[in-house]
């Protein structure tokens, strides 16, 4: 079977020095995929890669197939076709994804008028659908509302809203909960969770929060200075990660809960 993502000898150079050195993965439908490391290991410019959105300067070589096409041959308005459709992105400060001038429904109907053919009352009722889906319309929000009449946690919500409006086969997700509070953050990653589950979307999530990688994704892959040290499911990461630099990350980050092997934890049910 050939994975939905198949990222193969991907280097990334600046014009001073490289950032990403050969680094290999696939990822599956319906599967979630979580990059960690040190701030300055090159996650960032990872997911930037797999959005064709690298800054000036910076080269790509190698491949990255997405339903078997290599994504580094595209052009530009090739790309704007599938960012949003096939590729869905919520990053870490949703203010500056999300028009300050535009209504809350109106930005989530503009992604489905991009990207679909339905009509103005289908958008319409979609984009009711999405809001309820995200937990928007329970919390009160109503699609007339503008960015900053809502709290952080909604925007991040609303932003899923949109990523996830045309069901794209893969979300990045770049540091996208750290900014909302444990709750928030537990709630917004749980609904992207049960979204993989129904709609068999990947995920590739960066993320410092170990606890909540630990929780939702089932790989790992540990970048540390643009190297790959480690990457395999997310059990034995844990349980048993075999490079140095994971084992400090793990003992930094967990404060010791790293050495709770995760079959000892308690299940985690993803609330539908
Ligand atoms: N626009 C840029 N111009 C020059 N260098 C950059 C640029 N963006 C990133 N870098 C460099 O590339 C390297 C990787 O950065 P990147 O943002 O990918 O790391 P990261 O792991 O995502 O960090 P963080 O966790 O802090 O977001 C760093 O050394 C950084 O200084």
């Amino acid at each position: 079977m050939t994975s939905l993502l198949q990222v193969r000898d991907l280097s990334v150079h600046s014009l001073a020095r490289p950032i990403l050195h050969t680094l290999s993965f696939t990822l599956e439908a319906g599967k979630i995929l979580a990059v960690i490391g040190e701030s300055g290991s090159g996650k960032s410019t990872l997911a930037l890669s797999l959005m064709g959105l690298l800054p000036a300067g910076f080269q790509p070589h190698g491949e990255i197939r997405l339903n078997d096409e290599n994504l580094l041959t595209l052009t530009e308005p090739q790309w704007c076709q599938i960012r949003g459709k096939t590729l869905g992105m919520v990053f870490q400060e949703p203010m500056s994804a999300l028009n300050p001038t535009r209504r809350i429904g109106a930005q989530i109907a503009d992604t489905l008028r991009l990207h679909t053919t339905l009509t103005r009352s289908e958008i319409r009722d979609q984009t009711l659908a999405l809001m309820e889906q995200v937990g928007l319309l329970k919390a009160g929000v109503s699609e007339r509302a503008y960015p900053h009449q809502l709290s952080g946690g909604q925007r991040q919500r609303a932003l899923l809203a949109m990523a996830l409006a045309c069901k794209p086969a893969l979300l990045i997700a770049d540091e996208f909960t750290t900014a909302l509070d444990a709750r928030t953050r537990a709630d917004v990653m749980a609904l992207v969770h049960s979204h993989t589950k129904t709609h068999r979307m990947a995920v590739l999530m960066i993320s410092h929060d170990l606890g909540l990688v630990r929780h939702h994704a089932d790989h790992v892959l540990v970048l540390k200075d643009g190297i790959c040290v480690e990457q395999g499911p997310t059990a034995s990461i844990f349980d048993a990660p075999a490079h140095p630099y994971t084992q400090a990350l793990l003992a930094m980050s967990l404060h010791g809960a790293a050495h709770t092997p995760l079959s000892r934890l308690p299940v985690y049910t993803v609330p539908v």
